[in-house]
């Protein structure tokens, strides 16, 4: 069946993943390999609903990562005061595909906030009464009704309530049920894409597509998908060859075996047979430094503490097990305790250098098991509202994740998330230049890092790789670029600095190979 100009929909060769998207002709890495103006639904999380133009996903809240977002002036619709825009065209838009259809439900002051899921599935209904042929290929997708109604019974009932409110609020429309609802609702709720803003690096909202949502999930993908305030791209990340399928990433592949398993059934209800997990715990997102049973004497009193400790509050440790024996057990015990310090994506300060320090110090972790490289993402970001000091090792842990974990984790330069990574180590490092005494920078220089030839190199880097990821044109591209230019004044000098870029560059590499990220903390 053709889908698309340059994909097609057919039986995926993956054990019980149901139909793929293939591609039809040959994609390089960095191919556009679908491009849509915005998914069918695309919603705001209610916390975000505030601060976020909900056509574009503009988003107010500046963080401390955040690039400049200018003075966005976000104005509340004057039906319901709740919905709102960064600009009367992205109102206007908004309104004709969608906000017109539950603007009057939500103006009503005294009813509280209505679930992203619940909002979607009244004006899905909505569009379908009127004909909408896109909205009929939702009814395509598989329900999981028979998988809730056997593992997750709760989840089944709730989304019943859910459907018969929406049911309601959208008038109960000629032509649709309450179970139409509540098939709309899941469809949406078991296949949604996380929607973001690369401006702020955080999931906003949820989004559900026919045609995105119909390509199936590796843990080993082919393709990126970018979000672009609404445009969204898959972009090819490796070469693909006419007839291949098409693969993203619905969850993190970093992750050892048994945690990408069971974040893939906690939240899309499947079990992950792609080519990476049929392979089970045998590749290098298992490998520990050494084997369990060389674990030290005082790592093993530490780890029979944690088992007692999760065995008598009932925390329930499954999918962090590596194996039945005693020293297995240890090392599980401590892997557990580290990825629950790290909340997989993000925590505080204490809790991260905690867990940094059960898988540094113990010595089992490399540097790019998780959830070592969540563990100091989170620290990176952390410390960046905390002064020179914070600043010096939020640079310091850059330099790691720059040189060592994001060439490992990400092998693309123009993968998204590394090229957002680039772009925020750049702010970092001009911040700290800002702030740090001269004889601090002379000392840095001194070891091998000289941070302004770092900045030049950086910026460099992310300005060439955008064209392949967000586009210049995108508002990614254009924060980029107003950086970019800020640094880069004197263009005529680019060549000569480029040169010096490049000698400096293995120089400035050794010197973040001798971090220790220990001495950070
Ligand atoms: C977003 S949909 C993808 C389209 C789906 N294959 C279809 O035919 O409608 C997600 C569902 O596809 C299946 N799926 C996707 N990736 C899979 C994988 N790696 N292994 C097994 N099933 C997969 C699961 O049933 C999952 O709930």
């Amino acid at each position: 069946m053709s889908y698309s100009g340059h994909v097609e929909l057919k039986s995926s060769k993956i054990t019980d993943a149901g139909n793929g998207v293939f591609a039809s002709k040959d994609f390089a890495p960095g191919d556009i390999i679908i491009s849509l103006p915005r998914p069918l639904v695309a919603e705001l999380e209610n916390q975000h609903l505030a601060s976020s133009c909900s056509w574009c996903f503009s988003h107010k809240v500046a963080g401390p990562t955040d690039l400049p977002t200018d003075s966005l002036d976000i104005k509340a619709c004057t039906g319901c005061r709740k919905i709102k825009y960064c600009s009367r065209q992205c109102q206007t838009k908004h309104w004709k595909l969608d906000h017109k259809y539950d603007c009057k439900v939500l103006s009503d002051p005294q009813r509280p906030p209505l679930p992203y899921g619940v909002r979607a599935t009244i004006k899905l209904l909505k569009r379908l009464q009127l004909g909408d042929a896109e909205v009929r290929k939702v009814l395509d997708f598989q329900p999981k009704i028979e998988h809730l109604r056997k593992y997750e019974p709760s989840i089944l009932e709730d989304s019943a309530l859910m459907a018969m409110g929406a049911w309601k609020f959208a008038g109960e429309p000629r032509g649709t049920n309450v179970d139409l609802a509540q098939t709309l609702f899941l469809n949406v709720m078991c296949n949604t894409l996380d929607l973001s803003n690369a401006l702020s690096n955080m999931t906003l909202g949820a989004g559900f597509d026919p045609i995105l949502c119909s390509i199936n999930h590796s843990c080993q993908p082919n393709t990126m998908l970018i979000f672009n305030n609404p445009h969204t791209m898959v972009r090819a990340i490796r070469p693909i060859s006419r007839g291949e399928e098409i693969f993203i990433q619905y969850r993190d592949p970093s992750n050892p075996f048994t945690v990408r398993q069971a974040e893939l059934e906690e939240k899309y209800f499947f079990k992950c047979n792609c080519s990476k997990c049929e392979k089970g715990s045998t590749l290098q997102e298992d490998t520990f430094k050494k084997p369990s049973e060389n674990l030290s004497s005082e790592w093993c009193r530490c780890a029979d503490e944690l088992i007692a400790r999760h065995a008598s509050t009932g925390v329930d440790v499954s999918r962090y097990q590596i194996g039945s024996s005693l020293a297995d057990r240890r090392v599980s015990a401590l892997q557990a305790e580290a990825f629950r310090l790290s909340g997989t994506h993000g925590s505080g300060i204490m809790e991260s250098e905690k867990a940094l320090r059960i898988c540094l110090e113990s010595d089992m972790w490399t540097l790019t098991r998780q959830p070592v490289p969540y563990l100091l993402g989170s620290f990176f970001d952390n410390h960046i509202g905390q002064g020179p000091d914070g600043l010096e090792k939020a640079l310091h842990v850059g330099l790691v994740k720059y040189f060592i974990l994001n060439p490992a984790l990400a092998p693309q330069p123009f993968d998204n998330s590394r090229i957002i990574d680039t772009i925020t180590l750049a702010k970092v490092a001009i911040s700290w230049s800002r702030s740090a005494s001269e004889s601090s920078i002379v000392q840095l220089r001194q070891k091998g890092c000289d941070v302004g030839i770092f900045i030049y190199g950086l910026l460099n880097e992310a300005w060439a790789a955008v064209p392949l990821s967000f586009g210049r044109n995108s508002q990614f591209g254009q924060a980029v670029e107003m950086i970019w230019k800020q640094i880069n004044e004197d263009g005529q000098l680019h060549d000569v600095k480029m040169e010096m870029v490049k000698r400096t560059w293995p120089v400035i590499k050794a010197y973040a190979e001798t971090i220790n990220v220990l001495d950070c903390l």
